[in-house]
């Protein structure tokens, strides 16, 4: 290999590693880990194209009709030069392209989860020949019939209308081995990211949307109606309301969903609107390469002409002091400049420790509306909605019961554990019963089972404060002791299928309205309490993991 083929590959490698993580922030990671993980750029001799590989035709066959068009326009972005992208099927022949030693990488000073990422990359594309079968199939939703209840909000405008042209020039080339037919998966095909907004705007940034992530397809209850409505209420033209708006919820609630949802519809109400998403995570990376091609005056203007401009998982900026200085302005910014900002964090603002308190208060002065844990009938619901959008998937309400009682870590798992009964049985041409059900997702009921035992908790919850576990079933008060026993009743309802008596029987035989007392009052103090939230923060985490 010349030195020019090797700074070649080494440039290709890295513009797939920042491609790669990009689709994987945007994809989400159940379609990321079942469809694009596999994905393995392939050694090409020209620097104007790219060769990418998949296992098998089917898997390839997917990722060429669902994300042609966003992998040449991401590998675009990073590599002007680039006019090709290819997608092949190919068992692996030919080795990876990795960064080794003799092929001299970029010098990407701080970045060096960029290595990682090739080094993943390749490794997971190598697992995948092995396995020598394709991902599981994603079963996804068609577009929404009946729009989601609102209380007291207009109702949200029409949905985008179809991508325009990405780029301005020169023009970009999607190269295939053999015409494709995009191929439905259970008869519902899966709409690819929506790259751009609804009418050509010159120079407008257009954001990487999930199709499938709109208002209509967000069900809703007590539990993120505040949310919910905030969100509508700020996607609607004209002068921003609830602008910043801060969401905070634990990981699968659907915050992702609702800025996404704000997205779709703000550019359906504002087709010319500048909006911007992106993750933390995402600023981080591209203020840090601002910094190192010596080009921050773009990267700042770029973010302060958003109309709208959304930052997801705001909690990876703790700790990183210039960051979030140049996020502190950026925000203030927006702010000042009456454009809308939406922020989504894991936790409230006070609770985002390593984050700088005039960001924290900047964040803090606008609304702040958390999304709570779903319960059994919310996560039903979901389930119901979520088959809507799969016409040709038959499951018995039992099976829906079943999967909404047992599976409440998060929606997406539970999401995820509904996708697994609808893609084993199409595969299998089974017919979906209680058995099917239980065989198909044996390991993750089982895991789920194991979560919501509340002897569990109990033994967990009286270690964690230094209490014997028969202090929370003693009818002692005192705040050392009675607070403790409100967090595992908390728990207790967050991570078990038991209802409020039973919860109570539990605990000492305490009446279900004790239960809701101790639910609500942690519920509060996680907003108001840092020690009491990152106490209920670590059991969590303990019990889920
Ligand atoms: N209320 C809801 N109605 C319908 N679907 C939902 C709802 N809440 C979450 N979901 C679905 O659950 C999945 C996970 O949601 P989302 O990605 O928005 O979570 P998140 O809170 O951003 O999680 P993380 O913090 O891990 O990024 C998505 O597929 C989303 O559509």
């Amino acid at each position: 290999m010349t030195n020019e083929q090797s700074g070649m590959a080494s440039e290709q490698a890295l513009a797939w590693a920042q491609v790669r993580a990009s689709l994987r922030e945007s994809a989400g990671p159940r379609v990321f880990d079942q469809w694009l993980k596999p994905i393995e750029l392939v050694a090409s001799d020209d620097a104007e194209s790219i060769r990418l590989a998949l296992p098998s035709a089917f898997v390839t066959n997917w990722v060429r009709s669902h994300y042609a068009d966003r992998l040449a326009m991401e590998f675009r972005r990073v590599l002007p030069q680039v006019r090709t992208v290819s997608i092949e099927t190919r068992p692996r022949t030919t080795p990876p392209v990795v960064v080794t030693a003799q092929t001299p990488p970029i010098p990407l000073p701080g970045v060096p989860k960029l290595r990682e990422d090739i080094e993943r990359a390749a490794e997971s594309a190598r697992q995948a020949v092995q396995a020598r079968r394709p991902a599981k199939p994603v079963v996804q939703a068609a577009p929404a019939v009946e729009p989601a209840p609102m209380v007291a909000m207009a109702p949200v405008i029409a949905p985008a209308a179809a991508p325009a042209a990405v780029e301005a020039a020169p023009p970009m080339r999607v190269e295939e081995e053999q015409p494709v037919t995009p191929r439905p998966v259970f008869g519902v095909d899966i709409p690819a990211p929506v790259a751009e907004a609804a009418a050509p705007r010159a120079a407008a940034e257009r954001p990487v949307l999930d199709p499938r992530l709109t208002f209509d397809r967000f069900v809703v209850d007590s539990s993120n109606l505040v949310a919910f409505n905030a969100a509508r209420a700020l996607a609607e033209p004209g002068v921003p309301r609830f602008s910043p708006l801060f969401l905070h919820a634990g990981t699968g609630q659907g915050k992702t969903h609702l800025m996404h949802a704000i997205g779709h519809a703000y550019l359906a109400a504002v087709p010319e609107a500048q909006v911007l998403y992106m993750s933390a995570e995402r600023f981080m990376f591209e203020f840090v390469s601002a910094l190192r091609a010596r080009d921050t005056h773009g990267f700042k203007a770029r973010l302060r002409s958003a109309d709208l401009l959304m930052i997801d998982d705001l909690q990876f900026i703790a700790g990183k002091g210039s960051t979030q200085e140049e996020f502190f302005h950026t925000i203030n910014e927006i702010v000042l400049s009456g454009k809308r900002l939406v922020i989504c964090a894991d936790r409230c603002p006070q609770a985002l420790d390593g984050v700088e308190s005039r960001i924290i208060s900047r964040l803090s002065a606008g609304l702040v509306a958390d999304i709570k844990a779903p319960d059994l009938a919310l996560r039903r619901a979901i389930l119901e909605r979520k088959l809507a959008d799969l016409p040709e998937a038959a499951v018995p309400a039992e099976v829906l019961d079943l999967i909404a009682a047992r599976i409440h870590a998060n929606i997406r798992e539970l999401e995820g554990a509904l996708n697994r009964v609808v893609a084993y049985a199409h595969l299998t041409g089974e017919r979906v019963d209680l058995d099917f059900a239980v065989q198909t997702l044996g390991d993750t009921l089982r895991g789920a089972e194991r979560r919501v035992s509340i002897d569990d908790i109990q033994k967990l919850v009286s270690q964690h404060f230094e209490l014997k576990p028969l202090d929370l079933i003693s009818a002692r008060r005192s705040r050392a002791v009675a607070r403790p026993r409100q967090i595992a009743m908390y728990l207790a309802k967050r991570l078990t299928t038991r209802s409020l008596p039973e919860i109570g029987r539990k605990f000492g035989g305490r009446d279900h309205s004790t239960v809701i007392h101790a639910v609500r009052k942690i519920e509060e103090l996680r907003d108001t309490d840092r020690e009491i939230d990152s106490a209920v923060r670590v059991l969590l985490r303990e019990l889920e993991a």
